[in-house]
């Protein structure tokens, strides 16, 4: 019912994110610091933790939309706070480099949160993606963009090698290891039609609200589908990207041998003799 739906978006309360759920089961976080271009702090990053958890376990939840408020989808790492938490303490090197440690540790699972999210995000990008934002991308499902996006690994203009997951998914996402060198080495911005080309992203849209209208009908269609299959595809394409093709199989043969036992195979099946839709199946909650 509007009132379940309304009441389970209400309990996801942050100050750096605005959480809402636009469709049945679909849940639109975006970065909600657009008079700071959506840059980056600590507390972003805690409250991404806590979002993308508590969404892969949310039963009301089968698919993400994460986007930004304001000019840009993010500029990111806030240059203003990291001055203040990278600058030299003059304290014992060992300890300042184990405060470091933790503080890259967070950083970097502020992105993990969202690979290891059980459903599926798709992210609509609009206008700049700097730095941390491609961290972010990365370990997204589905990337899409409007025509004025443009994407820059933007770290090294920082003096720094990106460290919360570009240089280590990003090579799974293309498959051109000059391209991405050249990405990360010159920090250039390459435009919508080039991140089309290469693969980053998967559609290009005229604009931002086509793009969110584009994003949502996916994340729809998605939500449509059985939980069990889409949560088992995600499990599934994350395990094969790090294992062999063997290992994959091997991994989704014990994985299913549970989940191929599911009422929702029967439902899918019958529905679709009688020439309906997963769309025209209620699935239960997961
Ligand atoms: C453990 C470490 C983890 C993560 C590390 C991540 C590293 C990175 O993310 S590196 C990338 C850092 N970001 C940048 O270098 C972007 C710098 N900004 C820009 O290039 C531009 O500002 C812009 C985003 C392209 C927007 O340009 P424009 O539209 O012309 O607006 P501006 O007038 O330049 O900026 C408006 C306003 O925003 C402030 N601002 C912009 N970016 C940042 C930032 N990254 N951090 C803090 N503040 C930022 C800018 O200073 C302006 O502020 P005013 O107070 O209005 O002057």
């Amino acid at each position: 019912s509007t009132k379940a739906m309304s009441s389970f978006v209400d309990s996801y309360k942050f100050e750096t994110l605005a959480v809402s759920s636009p469709k049945t089961n679909v849940l639109h976080i975006e970065f909600n610091r657009p008079e700071k271009m959506n840059t980056m702090t600590a507390g972003m990053w805690k409250e991404m933790v806590e979002c993308f958890n508590k969404a892969s376990m949310d039963e009301n939840v089968r698919s993400i939309v994460l986007s930004g408020r304001g000019k840009l989808y993010t500029a990111g790492l806030d240059l203003v706070e990291a001055a203040s938490s990278l600058a030299p303490s003059g304290n014992d090197v060992a300890r300042e480099a184990f405060r470091m440690y933790k503080f890259i540790g967070l950083a970097q699972e502020s992105c993990s949160a969202i690979e290891k999210c059980m459903k599926p995000v798709i992210t609509a990008v609009h206008n700049g993606c700097l730095g941390g934002g491609m961290d972010v991308i990365s370990a997204c499902d589905i990337r899409l963009c409007d025509k004025d996006a443009y994407f820059s690994v933007k770290e090294v203009d920082v003096g720094l090698a990106a460290d919360m997951g570009s240089l280590q998914r990003l090579p799974k996402i293309l498959g051109n290891d000059s391209l991405i060198r050249d990405l990360c080495f010159t920090g250039r911005k390459m435009k919508s039609d080039e991140a089309k080309s290469c693969g980053l992203v998967s559609t290009v849209y005229e604009d931002k609200e086509k793009m969110m209208e584009g994003a949502f009908e996916l994340a729809e269609l998605i939500a449509t589908k059985s939980p069990v299959a889409i949560q088992s595809i995600k499990v599934s394409l994350n395990y094969g990207r790090n294992h062999s093709v063997n290992s994959g199989l091997e991994h989704i043969r014990s994985w299913n041998a549970a989940m191929l036992q599911t009422e929702d195979i029967m439902k899918s099946a019958q529905a679709l003799m009688m020439k309906k839709t997963p769309a025209d199946v209620k699935y239960s909650k997961l």
